[in-house]
């Protein structure tokens, strides 16, 4: 934080003056694999997939210490009854994650990924956004910073998730902020919401967006009035990982919502990002196709906790190793075309 600006101010600076890719490691990634044993393009997208790593990571593609971050918040809008979970649940799985019982514990085993759960002060939840801003700029910011931290410990391969009941309703906010229609066309089951709870949850976003909608051309007021902690300390993690050159895997509907804040303000903040998965929430693929991406996986999945971007961190992990592993045509002996 700057000690004359506002709170904001070092986030906006950063965000217009982000780095580009490392042209040179990207140049050496597809030197190196045109000489590898295979035909010409035969791996797909694991072959786009290196390069990206390479361009991100300026250096050979590699992923050796994998790091899935987890973000933990809750959310006053649940007072509005737009979830069928209660808001215990969150604190409730983050000991479940501590214990090993849940599903993103099992996936970071079953892919050698390391696991950091950062919990946002579960006690006191956000502002009920469809009364009040979800947060003052001086905690919005502080939890922006406080999510730039969750690389600190190194990894060079960062997959970005979440927990919160409620936060699908945020999500659907930010959605139908950022890129307009209808409520209802951005509110999906989430954990399971359907009829009345369904039916509160569009009234919800649509009331919150009807609220703050004097504010909400500027992406980092859509974050601080709609958002969550966990949404903002996410859009702070991706962004410390571009600044430390650190390629990003990006979870489901919820973990979106958070990358396209930063979207929002400079279109380019993404490109060291993948979607590592398209969510069942029907309102994802409809921000992806805004944002410009594919995602790599489509298995029906709407848990978040980061299962998705785990999931995806091990074709990642694949593709870094054939690019660095596999021999050369020279090396095997292989002949190459006529
Ligand atoms: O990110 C997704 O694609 C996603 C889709 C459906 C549910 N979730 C998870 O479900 C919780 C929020 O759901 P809800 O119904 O309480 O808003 C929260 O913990 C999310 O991680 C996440
Ligand atoms: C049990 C449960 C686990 C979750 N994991 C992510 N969101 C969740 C929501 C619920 C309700």
């Amino acid at each position: 934080m700057t000690a004359s600006g506002l709170p904001f101010d070092d986030f906006r600076d950063l965000i217009s003056n982000l780095r580009g890719p490392d042209t040179v490691a990207l140049a050496a990634a597809r030197e190196r694999d045109s000489q590898l044993t295979k035909p010409g393009g035969a791996l797909g997208r694991l072959e786009e997939i290196a390069f990206w790593l390479a361009a991100w990571s300026g250096r050979s593609p590699a992923v050796n210490r994998p790091l899935v971050a987890v973000f933990a918040g809750n959310h006053g809008v649940t007072a509005k009854g737009v979830t069928p979970f209660p808001s215990s649940v969150t604190a409730q799985m983050v000991a479940n994650f501590a214990a090993g019982g849940a599903a993103i514990n099992q996936i970071c085993v079953a892919n050698d990924l390391g696991l950091k759960i950062f919990d946002l002060a579960l006690d006191v939840p956000t502002g009920d956004i469809t009364e009040e801003a979800a947060m003052d700029e001086r905690g919005c910011a502080a939890t922006m910073a406080f999510g730039m931290e969750a690389i600190a410990g190194g990894t060079d391969l960062l997959c970005i998730g979440e927990m919160g009941i409620g936060n699908t309703t945020i999500a659907a906010a930010i959605f139908h902020a950022l890129y307009g229609g209808t409520a209802a066309e951005w509110v999906g089951p989430g954990t399971g919401s359907e009829g009345e709870v369904l039916a509160r949850k569009i009234a919800a976003v649509e009331a919150a967006v009807a609220l703050h909608k004097p504010h909400l051309g500027d992406p980092l007021e859509v974050l601080r009035r709609l958002g969550g902690r966990e949404i903002a300390a996410m859009a702070g993690a991706i962004l410390a990982a571009r600044t430390e050159r650190i390629p990003v895997l990006i979870d489901g509907y919820v973990a979106t919502a958070a990358a396209a804040i930063l979207h929002a303000m400079n279109p380019s903040a993404l490109d060291h990002c993948l979607i590592g998965h398209v969510s069942a929430e029907p309102g994802h693929i409809k921000a992806l196709d805004r944002l410009g991406k594919t995602p790599l996986l489509a298995l029906g999945m709407r848990l978040g906790e980061g299962t998705g971007a785990a999931l995806a961190a091990g074709i990642v992990k694949s593709a870094a190793m054939c690019h660095s592993g596999m021999a050369t045509f020279a090396q095997a002996g292989v002949s190459g075309k006529d």
